[in-house]
């Protein structure tokens, strides 16, 4: 069994759908503090409380046989990174260290962690390695850059293996379209530009249009969240299958689009037309960044598989078939 922390969010709740599919059982460890419960496929073990909770984890560890962890439960929005960093070096660096000690403790030695393309910072270069160099630039890059450290430090002291996925820009929707991304204060660029289109808010903000990039709005990797889960299972295998291993890499397409270009694209999908605003950066936005995806394809076979436009599209349908989300209608 394989206890995936965060579950109920967007990426966890993909991630978890691929894994049942694969016939993997999953016991979800959510607070719901972000995440849905509708989200959770029903064939999988629902606990809600909190990673933070030592003693909750250990009746979890009790309880089932865990075989390993994915860890994707974290605080995970740049700009409220820079307004309120404690929550995420808590929530973020301070719980992850609580359930490694625990993990340790009852002898669970293998952990994917979510980890972002915001370890980073600004890029000098185009395309992003793995070895670039890691200089973030806002609280939230800055905690998940400690916790890759942090895994490489217990790595060497203790028995434990882990593979750190660095995803740029996640976005899209399970083809089924039902399940989708689905935030109380959604701040993600399509999401929001999807929900304009839908009628739900009355524009959408460019955020800064003076960046060092063609059209000087900012360039992000947008990857596919079906692809990002192909990836999970293909890490879960190489972990449970072989020796002890640490390994990062960066989950993304090699392609990046700026935010005008997604509008534009939004709007021919959808063939309705946004009322757009221009308007001042937002706090910590590096203005470029784009993955080479070329050692997650040499080492584990991956590739994206899902275009910008599958992307938007399956966002679309999600949220044209649930245009108030997991939410309950108002
Ligand atoms: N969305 C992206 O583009 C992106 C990019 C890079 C990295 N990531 C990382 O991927 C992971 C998942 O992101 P997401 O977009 O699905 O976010 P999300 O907010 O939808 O999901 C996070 C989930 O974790 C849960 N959670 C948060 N803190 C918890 C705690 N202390 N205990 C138990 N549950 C807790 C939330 O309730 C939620 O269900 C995060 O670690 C995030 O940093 C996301
Ligand atoms: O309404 C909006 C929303 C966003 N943007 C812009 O669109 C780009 C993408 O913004 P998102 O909020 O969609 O995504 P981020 O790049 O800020 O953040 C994502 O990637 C980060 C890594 O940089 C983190 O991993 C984080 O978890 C994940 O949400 C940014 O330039 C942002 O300024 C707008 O112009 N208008």
């Amino acid at each position: 069994m394989i206890l995936v922390t965060g579950g109920a969010g967007y990426i966890g709740s993909h991630v978890v759908k691929q894994l049942l599919d694969q016939n993997i059982e999953v016991v979800v460890l959510d607070n719901l503090s972000t995440g849905h419960r509708q989200a959770v496929d029903d064939r999988v073990v629902f606990w809600e409380g909190d990673v933070k909770d030592e003693q909750t984890l250990e009746q979890l560890f009790k309880t089932y046989s865990i075989e390993g962890v994915i860890h994707f439960a974290s605080s995970c929005l740049v700009g409220e990174s820079v307004l309120q960093p404690l929550k995420y070096y808590e929530n973020n660096v301070s719980a992850t260290t609580i359930l490694l000690k625990v993990m340790l403790r009852q002898q669970i030695k293998k952990l994917i962690f979510s980890s972002t393309c915001a370890t980073y910072g600004i890029p000098d270069t185009d395309i992003l390695h793995e070895g670039s160099p890691t200089n973030p630039v806002n609280p939230y890059g800055r905690s998940k850059l400690m916790v890759e450290q942090i895994l490489s430090d217990c790595s060497k002291a203790y028995d434990l293996s882990f593979i750190s996925l660095r995803y740029f820009n996640a976005a899209g929707a399970h083809s089924s379209g039902m399940i989708g991304e689905c935030h109380e204060h959604e701040t993600h660029l399509i999401p929001n530009v999807l929900l304009h289109l839908l009628g739900k808010q009355d524009k959408v903000s460019i955020f800064g249009t003076d960046y060092d990039t063609p059209d000087g709005t900012c360039i992000r990797d947008y990857i596919h969240v079906n692809d990002l889960a192909d990836a999970h299972i293909r890490a879960l295998q190489r972990l449970l299958g072989g020796e002890k291993m640490t390994a990062v890499y960066n989950l993304g397409t090699g392609s990046g689009f700026s935010v005008k270009e997604i509008i534009e694209m939004c709007e021919q999908i959808t063939g309705k037309k946004a009322n757009v605003v221009y308007a001042a950066r937002r706090p910590g936005d590096p203005g470029r960044l784009v993955a080479s995806y070329e050692k997650v394809n040499r080492e584990m076979g991956w590739k994206p598989q899902y275009t910008l436009e599958d992307i938007i599209r399956t966002a679309w349908k999600w949220h044209l078939h649930h245009p108030y989300g997991y939410l309950k209608e108002e």
